[in-house]
């Protein structure tokens, strides 16, 4: 698969420039305004009550905050964030380690919580519950089980696909928070606050710009900011201006919605193939040569979200919008 610079899963060169960016307290994390509500109103009673926070299960689509809401929420317990991943465990044992090692009140973040092995899952449940970890001794007739207390923890999980967790352990979290795009004024604010770190000059109709054209998702946001700001430094004096934003937009092919080239040629296929559609995904997938699985996860869902495709029983169509946004004539259907 291609890179893009409008791409919404992390890549390699986003790890630690993103980390520095990230927002250490509820107050400064941008948006998801119900959210943020919900979570400061638990954290504050769980530690009126000195408790340890419900289980949080955090969903939604990449590059939204789920990873660094996670660090917030440990930040505002004032306790440690322990780390993994649900392909990182692969047997009992592992989390058994995880999971003795805790302190009173930590927080432990699995990512990608989705991909937990079954077996795992089952672990996993007596703790949630009830801080406890039955453990097998021994083999065969003379094995034993063993109940382990637990100091009690508070598990956050994400993930992007909520409808492939298993329903006894979504079921286990006491809060579930899903994240939404974000609106082209949230954005703005977050191009603008990452301007501030990186001392970096941005004038408001620039980081607009930048804002419109980020998918929602500010991981994408700042990857643009970033590249626009290499840009400005060559061709200008450093400053971030309007017209310099437009320019570099322009240069790395990503339109006023966001799109690149990618999602042209995936909407001028369907409507210049098949008249629009509707048209299967199969068939799309052999007209632009993309497996069909990579069009379903990475490049159709933010077409679906602006309204550009629609998914029918008889397959995809794209909408009236693109044939204006690309000026072309809307046909008779
Ligand atoms: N609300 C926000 N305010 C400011 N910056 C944000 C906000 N949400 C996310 N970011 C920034 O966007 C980048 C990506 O966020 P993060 O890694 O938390 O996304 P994610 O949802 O965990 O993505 P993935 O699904 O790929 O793991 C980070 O650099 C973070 O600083
Ligand atoms: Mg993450």
């Amino acid at each position: 698969m291609e890179e893009r610079i409008i791409s919404s899963g992390a890549g390699e060169q986003d790890l630690s420039f993103e980390q520095s960016l990230r927002p250490q307290t509820l107050r400064q994390y941008i948006g998801q305004d119900k959210v943020k509500a919900n979570l400061a109103v638990f954290i504050e009673a769980a530690k009126l009550r000195r408790e340890s926070l419900d289980h949080v299960l955090l969903y939604g689509p990449p590059g939204l905050g789920k990873t660094t809401l996670a660090a917030i929420i440990a930040n505002e317990m004032g306790v440690n964030l322990r780390t993994t991943s649900g392909p990182a465990i692969e047997r009992p044992g592992d989390v058994a380690a995880i999971l003795t090692a805790l302190e009173p009140g930590d927080v432990l973040f699995i990512d990608e919580i989705h991909r937990l092995p079954r077996t795992i899952e089952e672990v996993l449940y007596p703790a949630m519950e009830d801080f406890c970890l039955d453990i097998v001794i021994g083999k065969g007739p003379s094995a034993r089980s063993v109940r382990l207390d637990l100091p009690p923890f508070t598990l956050v999980g994400a993930t992007t696909r909520a409808g492939s967790l298993s329903a006894p352990l979504r079921d286990r979290f006491g809060v579930l928070s899903r994240l939404e795009y974000y609106n082209e004024s949230q954005l703005t604010d977050i191009v603008v606050r990452t301007a501030e770190l990186l001392e970096t000059e941005i004038d408001w109709l620039a980081a607009q710009e930048l804002a419109r054209r980020s998918r929602g998702t500010p991981r994408i946001a700042n990857r643009l900011l970033k590249r626009v700001r290499d840009f400005a430094q060559v061709r200008g004096n450093g400053a971030v201006e309007e017209t310099i934003a437009r320019e570099a937009l322009e240069l790395m092919q990503v339109d006023r919605l966001g799109l690149d080239h990618i999602d042209h040629k995936l909407l001028k296929g369907i409507i210049e193939k098949y008249r629009g559609g509707p048209v299967g995904i199969e068939t799309i997938s052999a007209t632009i040569g993309e497996e069909s699985q990579t069009i379903e996860d990475v490049y159709e869902p933010y077409l679906l979200q602006i309204g550009f495709l629609q998914r029918t029983p008889r397959g995809r169509m794209v909408t009236e919008a693109v044939y204006r946004h690309f000026e072309m004539e809307v046909p008779e259907r």
